[in-house]
């Protein structure tokens, strides 16, 4: 079974002619999905000069968007999308809730009128696979409707508890799951976690050093250091896993302190090394950290493709500045070395920084 379907279902179309399911999501650079409210004015008047400087532009229809401003939201993405020429940037939405009032009017709304430009609908607060069955269902049968040849994927973010607990049945439960996001402040809220932020750490949440000992003797009144720890590296650590476990991509998403661009970025290295693809962007200030942090240092690409060279045929094992590298250190190298020839076809700069990287 994958989901609840027998495999021999599990990449049958959910209504008569729409569109055939993907086999494998696309690997498409999205480091920074940057939301933007449709709704407000000054906001969207920035979206079409931001294509080409961000992987992915999110027109949010959820929190943050005032619950009298639902309906301008919907329909102010509805005319972006139709005058905007997306180029290599992709075009995602964030639907309100599916126990809200407005989702089934996002849905019935979006699919028909911009369903060709949209490459992902954000689905905030999946609970379990029943969600995005509901979800893969309509998306189905609005897409036969409205005559699309491409399927739109789904995106989940985790931010209750029980959603975590069921983070692979969520992750396998359609071929149309593209990726899940971290949604930090609701997920703490849902937790009942003593924290009032959105996303990143808590100066509360640490370890202490050992106290000195003298003669055996513990000295308690010593000045010890502390260790801010990450709030959130248990719930990344089990995205990750069930993402690659089912092919998908995790990413982190809001960092809420946009000020504090020295620890937005260390939140999103944090999720970058742990096997993250991208985060969210919620100011425009965001954006560079975002791509800065999730595309491989020119120095980790040098030394990624050093290592492939020096591995031969791939098997054994070999010395390269006194560290041994052997089949599963080019794994990790080749993970390097692919992430930057898929930025690469889309970020010239970056093309530019590897192409000028030798190898020693
Ligand atoms: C956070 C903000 C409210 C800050 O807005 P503002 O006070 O206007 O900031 P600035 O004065 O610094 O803005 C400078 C100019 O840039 C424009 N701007 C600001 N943000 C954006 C944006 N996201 N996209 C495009 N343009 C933007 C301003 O309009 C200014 O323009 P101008 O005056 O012409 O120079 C605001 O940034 C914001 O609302 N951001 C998005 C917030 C959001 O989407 N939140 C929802 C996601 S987080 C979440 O939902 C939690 C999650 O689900 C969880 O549970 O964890
Ligand atoms: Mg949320």
């Amino acid at each position: 079974m994958t989901g609840s379907r027998p495999a021999k279902d599990f990449f049958r179309p959910l209504a008569v002619g729409a569109p055939e399911p993907v086999r494998e999501v696309p690997a498409r650079p999205s480091r920074a999905i940057h939301f933007f409210d449709p709704s407000n004015a000054k906001m969207a008047a920035k979206v079409p000069d931001m294509v080409g400087t961000v992987d992915v532009l999110l027109g949010n229809l959820e929190d943050a968007v005032k619950a009298d401003n639902k309906v301008a939201a919907r329909e102010g993405l509805v005319e972006i999308a139709q005058a905007t020429d997306f180029g290599p940037t992709q075009l995602w939405t964030r639907i309100n809730a599916l126990d809200s009032p407005w989702v089934l009017d996002d849905l019935t709304t979006l699919v028909p009128a911009i369903g060709d430009k949209l490459d992902v609908v954000m689905v905030p607060k999946v609970q379990g696979a029943e969600d995005i069955h509901y979800i893969d269902r309509l998306l189905a049968q609005l897409e036969a409707k409205a005559g699309l040849d491409r399927p739109i994927l789904v995106h989940a973010i985790l931010e209750t508890a029980r959603g975590v607990a069921n983070v692979e049945e969520i992750c396998g439960a359609s071929p149309r799951m593209q990726g899940l996001s971290l949604g930090p402040a609701d997920l703490a809220a849902d937790r009942r976690m003593k924290t009032t932020r959105v996303g990143g750490g808590h100066p509360g949440y640490l370890v202490r050093e050992d106290p000195p000992r003298v003669d055996g003797v513990a000295n308690l009144e010593a000045s010890r250091s502390t260790y801010q720890q990450d709030l959130w590296h248990y719930t990344i650590a089990r995205m990750v896993d069930a993402c690659a476990m089912h092919g998908i991509y995790p990413y982190y998403g809001p960092f809420g302190d946009i000020s504090d661009v020295v620890a937005c970025e260390d939140q999103f290295r944090n999720a970058f090394l742990l096997g993250c693809v991208g985060t969210w962007s919620l100011h425009p200030k965001q954006i560079a950290i975002a791509n800065r942090v999730f595309s491989p240092s020119t120095e980790d690409v040098a030394h990624a493709r050093r290592v492939v060279a020096a591995m031969g045929d791939g098997t054994g094992a070999v010395m390269l500045d006194g560290k041994m590298e052997d089949d599963a250190s080019l794994k990790q190298c080749l993970v390097m070395v692919e992430l930057a020839e898929q930025l690469a076809a889309i970020d010239p700069e970056l093309k530019a920084a590897y192409d000028a990287i030798e190898v020693a």
